[in-house]
């Protein structure tokens, strides 16, 4: 099997740290450095402050000139323009002003140029031991307006940000919310700091999402809990510098925001599973590569008026569970698995040996103007699925599936808002479920499918997606992931110049529709390619 970083492009994407040197090198500069490296990015820094600290104590902080602040940027865009930023400590107001014209500046020479370079903003005041950072404490960030993609306080940041203290979660939903409003940006509220009302043994973040590109619509606007279970380490020296590095490093790499926070949430995981104590005080994490073990990813939960409050998490196992009793087991490869809208073609590949299928019918205004109607065609795949000894799968119309007892059910990530998956596990058919981010195929895999299809892999004209094209570095990041886990299937844009760099990155199936069904004769094609990719090695 091909390793994620045998698929990765050559050249590593550049991203910059603009912060504060960290004499102790837990965190800081030091940490972001060392993080950035460790994902796979080149990492340029911008200093703005120079600080004598060690794991106890921080005994002097010195901002650079402005001079020297604008100079490094300066020199460093011309040559080694970011695909991403971090901003971490800012030591004053005046670098805060400083920063903030600069990047509006350049923000619009990318613009007009058609790049859009993503900006996290981790806003540090205090450090670890307890010391003041920043001159004066509190910060004012609202120069930012506009220029952030993400910003990222830990509770006791928020509450300085907020002017008040944040005694439970839903003060804390609302002030993330209104930092959200009043910076233009999307938040994640971290809760690793906090005890009693943050539940001791999880650790909980909140995402709130503003305007985030290339995400699922329903995703938009909405807030998530990302919940782990604490790692009980004391050596948490750098771990929102650790953090935030890491979801620059992660979009770096062409991930949506969504990815690059439970991405950069597993690695802090790791991280301080493996951290440790060079000095006296707190120590710091390991670095630990890209995170490719599913227990290291949070559990995902949507903020609803009816339920905001984070999962209770008792363990990893029981968590992922929840109250589904799980979707049917396919023990069987799925193979080359055609999608298909009508059923006369799915009664020809049928009667050429495909042993997986789809009957996926959008248009159902059209339908209702042909002579056999939507209910008479779902009725007749599936009879003919049973006749041959079939997995037919009915895309979206899962009432009429349970109705008439399919072997399956396929449906989206927003089928998934709309759909019973308690009527559909209770019915014993099988469930697959689409993903296109890492975000999505943790929401997917906590309902414990049959399969989960990542797509699309490449361009497709067969749908309209509000994603870009995964491509196969990340194809191939995901399989490492979820590979053992269930069934993972590979769409969009495959034909047969393409299987075998598709196979190449491990996943275990794919579906196609334009490489069958737009050929002269579907039922050759579809065996030239199971065949092919059975063969592909
Ligand atoms: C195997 C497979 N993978 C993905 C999809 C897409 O499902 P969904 O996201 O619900 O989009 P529509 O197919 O409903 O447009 C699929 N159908 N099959
Ligand atoms: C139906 C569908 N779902 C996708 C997803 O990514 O969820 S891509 C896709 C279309 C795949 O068609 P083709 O093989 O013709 O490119
Ligand atoms: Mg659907």
């Amino acid at each position: 099997m091909t390793s994620a970083r045998q698929v990765l492009p050559a050249v590593r994407p550049i991203v910059w740290t603009i912060a504060g040197s960290d004499s102790g090198g837990g965190a800081g500069i030091q940490a972001d450095l060392a993080t950035m490296s460790d994902l796979d990015t080149h990492a340029c820094s911008v200093i703005s402050a120079v600080t004598a600290q060690s794991s106890v104590t921080v005994s002097l902080v010195e901002a650079v000139s402005a001079q020297m602040l604008s100079s490094q940027l300066n020199t460093l865009v011309t040559d080694l323009p970011p695909d991403a930023i971090k901003i971490g400590l800012l030591a004053d107001q005046r670098q805060i002003a400083l920063l903030a014209l600069w990047l509006r500046d350049q923000q619009d020479i990318w613009l007009k140029a058609g790049v859009k370079v993503p900006v996290i903003l981790d806003p540090v005041m205090v450090a670890t031991c307890g010391d003041a950072l920043a001159n004066g404490g509190a910060l004012d960030f609202t120069p930012f307006k506009g220029l952030l993609t993400l910003i990222t306080p830990n509770v006791s940041e928020l509450e300085v940000l907020a002017g008040h203290c944040l005694d439970d979660v839903g003060a804390c939903i609302t002030a993330a919310k209104k930092l959200a409003d009043v910076l233009a940006t999307s938040v994640l509220a971290k809760g690793g700091d906090r005890g009693p009302s943050w539940c001791q043994h999880q650790a909980n973040d909140l995402l709130v999402c503003r305007d985030v590109n290339g995400i699922s619509a329903k995703h938009q606007w909405q807030s998530f809990w990302l919940s782990s279970i604490r790692e009980a380490s004391g050596n948490n020296h750098g771990t929102g510098c650790t953090l935030s590095s890491a979801i620059a490093a992660v979009m770096a790499h062409g991930f949506v925001l969504n990815d690059a926070v439970v991405v950069a949430k597993a690695y802090v995981s790791a991280g301080l599973r493996g951290s440790y104590q060079p000095g006296k005080g707190a120590g710091c994490l390991a670095r630990t590569a890209w995170p490719r073990e599913l227990s290291l990813f949070p559990y995902i939960k949507q903020v609803t008026q009816q339920d905001p409050l984070p999962a209770a998490l008792i363990n990893n196992a029981l968590s992922r569970t929840g109250k589904l009793k799980g979707f049917k087991k396919i023990d069987e490869a799925l193979g080359l698995y055609p999608v298909v809208a009508d059923v006369a073609l799915l009664e020809m590949l049928l009667k050429a040996g495909a042993k997986t299928l789809q009957l996926r019918i959008k248009d159902t205004k059209e339908q209702a103007l042909k002579e056999q109607s939507l209910e008479q065609q779902i009725i007749q795949a599936i009879a003919l699925g049973r006749d041959y000894q079939a997995r037919v799968f009915i895309n979206d119309h899962w009432q009429l599936a349970i109705k008439h007892q399919a072997y399956g059910v396929h449906l989206g990530q927003e089928d998934l808002i709309e759909s019973n998956l308690k009527q559909l596990d209770d019915a014993d058919i099988a469930l697959g479920l689409s993903s296109h981010s890492y975000f999505e195929i943790l929401l997917a895999k906590q309902h414990n499918p049959s399969y989960i299809a990542f797509g699309h892999i490449f361009p497709t004209t067969t749908k309209v997606m509000p994603s870009k094209p995964q491509g196969l570095a990340k194809l191939a990041r995901y399989v490492s992931l979820m590979k053992g886990e269930l069934p993972i299937v590979a769409i969009g844009g495959i034909d047969a110049s393409r299987l075998a760099s598709v196979k190449a990155t491990g996943v275990d199936d794919i579906a196609v529709v334009r490489a069958v069904t737009e050929s002269d004769d579907p039922a050759a094609a579809f065996k030239a390619l199971a065949q092919a990719w059975l063969e592909e090695s």
